[in-house]
């Protein structure tokens, strides 16, 4: 098949080119066998097949190396057929002819077919032809030019398919696909993207991104676009909020890149989008919890951190005064404790609900747990916090209604400053803390403003409260117990429960240090019902144990003994520990008693109704007369011991002591010395027929397991 070097071929129907009519007449028309040899490597160099057609006769008088490979046919068999042997489509010889002849008589003598040509195996190649026309020898010669597209042609295939296959893949998608311009303008979109926001893809594409995105998520949005822009990045992620049709929020998770033209100039921005409100709306949910008291729903103490250094910023920024108010409910402990918490709780949401709608947009409300809540100010100098401090209490103390009964609440409010009271939020809060414990300290329902005059033993006072708060829940309290002996038999007739304090890490307190404290802070109301339930589970054990049965003393404070229930907490101690009235002494204050005799006649009756001992303790330190005491239901005295002290030494506390023994004998009351030291003390006491003595003489106060020793050896006086 290779006719390479056929001379004969090419000599047997050479066809030479036409001399060209404006040539110049010097130069030969006459080719040489040289030239004619150059031409004919030319002419078989070419890729495309060329062949030379005999018009008239319809035949190939010359063809190429490349026509014959590509056809598969030797030179010499091309030349033996025509352009109808390589079997156009049906009627499409007619057309071919029809070409030919358009070709030779146009002025240009060129065109161009597209057909198909059969190769000699049977298989079709698709081709283009391109024509030009000649005169030779006096015969028409058609010059053609076969360039095979069958490669073409498959890639236009396969890129109609793979555009086929985009467009469905991109209508059908899952995600919502779009195509936006530099500009904004929705170029594409599919169905999917249309379903997110709720538009048909028609009103989509008359609208710009920017009316579908939240006003907070633009400036990022523009920002991204111009980075992309700057090629600083290519692609990018982010969460955002698009507006649906319907005027609500969707988040949509949105990866954007940006295709450019073929000079390099931003074209589209490819977007593909992902709606994630529902996995956002969880992710909110549980963030909201994270960040908010579940109770009140108000902001809990680590947004409440969160804003206190934004307000902060903000502060320092603009030069602002901000301040931070913790609310502190006054006894709070009392109503969770007696009505349950259920009521606490109502109390609190109730508050919070009050509190919230005092705050303003900027300012946080937030509880912080338990009774106390903080109230945020930003941009509140001195003047707009007082009255807003005042409005607090006044909403707080409104009356509300609990299980049937009006509660008047109040709260002790703190105040400190930013700048003046510290830079940072923990100090802030810490200093807020400070003042409302002044704020307690100063007979609540009050607000203070930290002052850092307020010194280091205030501070040390108003450490030691936060401590004592929590001292009850931590079980940190004990009972020592000191024994009351009868001076007549020498026996153990009584025993008096005297509370301590064990800080964990730090001395044993006694109750001096700490009493004053938790008086005033209330706390010696839950604390007072611990001692006497202590104290009487204690003497039952210890009667149970078969020790000798005494009576039980134990100290009521002021304000246990100012409660309006204190004879039903009594009742509920005495049922809950099964333990027999009669053996219970309670030591009241001569000053209590005093400073609201009416008042404290009706509770005294109540109590020693209920076949409970009463004692009046430090008699003598007070004002009142023993025959003003005759009015209440009383059962024993008990001498100071500042008197007793001196018996000895000062004539006239030996006098004191010596008529308050005769006049209480003769009122029918029992009287008992506290702080007998020594036998000199002692004896007085025995001589003036006192008739019981308490001090470090006979037992210093002791641990429950000592008292029972004690007891054991049967020791007397
Ligand atoms: N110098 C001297 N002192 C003696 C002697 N014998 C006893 N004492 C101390 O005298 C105090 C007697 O108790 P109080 O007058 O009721 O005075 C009590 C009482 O008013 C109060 N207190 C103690 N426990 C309680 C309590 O559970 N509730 C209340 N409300 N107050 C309590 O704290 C006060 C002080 O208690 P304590 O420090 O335990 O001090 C006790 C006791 O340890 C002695 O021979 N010499």
């Amino acid at each position: 098949m290779d006719n390479r070097g056929d001379e004969l071929a090419w000599q047997a129907d050479p066809v030479t080119p036409e001399p060209d009519a404006d040539a110049d007449p010097h130069v030969s028309h006459v080719y040489s066998h040289e030239q004619q040899r150059r031409f004919r490597v030319a002419l078989d160099s070419s890729i495309d097949a060329i062949y030379l057609i005999d018009r008239e006769q319809m035949r190939f008088i010359d063809a190429n190396e490349t026509a014959s490979t590509t056809l598969g046919y030797s030179h010499r068999e091309l030349l033996q057929l025509g352009p109808q042997d390589l079997k156009p489509d049906a009627g499409e010889l007619d057309q071919i002819i029809k070409r030919f002849d358009e070709v030779i008589r146009s002025a240009s003598k060129t065109g161009m077919i597209k057909t198909v040509h059969q190769r000699k195996d049977g298989t079709r190649l698709p081709v283009e032809v391109y024509l030009r026309a000649m005169l030779s020898e006096g015969r028409q010669i058609v010059v053609a030019v076969v360039r095979d597209i069958s490669a073409r042609l498959q890639a236009e295939v396969a890129l109609r398919e793979s555009e086929e296959r985009f467009r469905v893949a991109f209508s059908q998608a899952a995600v919502g696909l779009a195509h936006v311009a530099p500009d904004g303008r929705w170029l594409m979109a599919n169905q999917k993207m249309c379903e997110i926001v709720g538009y048909s893809q028609t009103e989509l594409l008359t609208m710009r991104f920017q009316e579908l995105t939240h006003p907070e998520d633009l400036p990022i949005d523009f920002e991204l676009a111009r980075r992309m822009r700057a090629r600083e990045i290519h692609e990018k992620s982010r969460e955002k909020r698009y507006l649906h049709k319907d005027g609500h929020y969707i988040w949509v998770n949105l990866t954007n890149s940006l295709v450019r033209d073929e000079d390099g100039n931003p074209k589209y921005f490819s977007t593909v989008i992902e709606d994630i409100s529902r996995r956002k709306r969880v992710e909110l949910e549980l963030q909201h919890l994270a960040n908010h008291d579940s109770l009140t729903g108000l902001p809990n103490r680590s947004l409440l951190q969160d804003r206190l250094s934004q307000a902060i910023g903000y502060a320092n920024r603009m030069q602002r005064a901000m301040a931070v108010l913790v609310i502190d409910l006054d006894r709070f402990k009392n109503i969770n404790d007696s009505l349950g918490h259920e009521s606490g709780d109502l109390i609190i949401i109730e508050i919070g609900r009050r509190l919230a709608a005092q705050a303003l947009d900027g300012d946080t409300l937030a509880r912080l747990g338990g009774d106390e809540f903080v109230l945020l100010l930003s941009d509140a100098d001195e003047e707009d916090v007082t009255m807003l401090a005042q409005r607090v209490l006044e909403l707080v103390s409104q009356p509300l209604m609990l299980q049937g009964h009006e509660f008047y609440p109040s709260a002790s409010v703190g105040i400190s400053q930013y700048p003046k009271d510290g830079h940072d939020g923990a100090t802030l809060l810490k200093n807020a803390d400070t003042a409302m414990y002044r704020a307690k300290a100063a007979g609540r329902n009050n607000f203070q403003f930290y002052a850092h005059e307020m010194n280091a033993r205030a501070l040390d006072r108003l450490k030691l409260e936060g401590k004592l708060r929590r001292a009850l829940e931590r079980e940190e309290f004990v009972l020592h117990y000191q024994p009351q002996i009868d001076i007549r038999s020498g026996h153990i007739v009584g025993m008096e429960a005297l509370l301590r304090w064990m800080p964990p890490g730090k001395a044993m307190l006694p109750p001096d240090e700490f009493i004053s404290i938790a008086e005033e802070t209330g706390l010696i109301v839950p604390i007072g019902e611990w001692v006497l339930r202590t104290a009487c589970a204690q003497n039952r054990a210890w009667q149970a144990a078969g020790l000798p049965p005494v009576r039980m003393g134990v100290n009521l404070s002021a304000r246990q003994f100012k409660q309006h229930d204190i004879a039903k907490m009594v009742t509920q101690v005495l049922q809950d520990t099964d333990y027999p009235a009669s053996f219970l002494a309670l030591e009241i204050t001569e000053s209590i008693v005093m400073e609201n005799p009416e008042l404290a006649a009706q509770t005294l009756h109540k109590l020693s109704d209920m076949g409970i001992h009463l004692s009046i303790d430090d008699f003598g330190t007070g004002y009142s007369s023993l025959s003003y005491l005759k009015r209440f239901p009383i059962d024993s005295l008990k001498i100071d011991k500042s008197f007793v002290h001196d018996l000895t030494t000062d004539t006239d506390d030996a006098a004191i002591a010596k008529a308050v023994i005769v006049l209480a004998h003769s009122m029918k009351l029992k009287v008992i010395a506290e702080g007998v030291e020594t036998i000199e003390q002692l004896d007085f006491l025995r001589q003036q027929e006192c008739d019981q003595m308490q001090g470090y003489y006979f037992s210093r106060p002791q641990p429950a397991d000592q008292i029972a020793e004690l007891f054991r050896s049967g020791r007397r006086l």
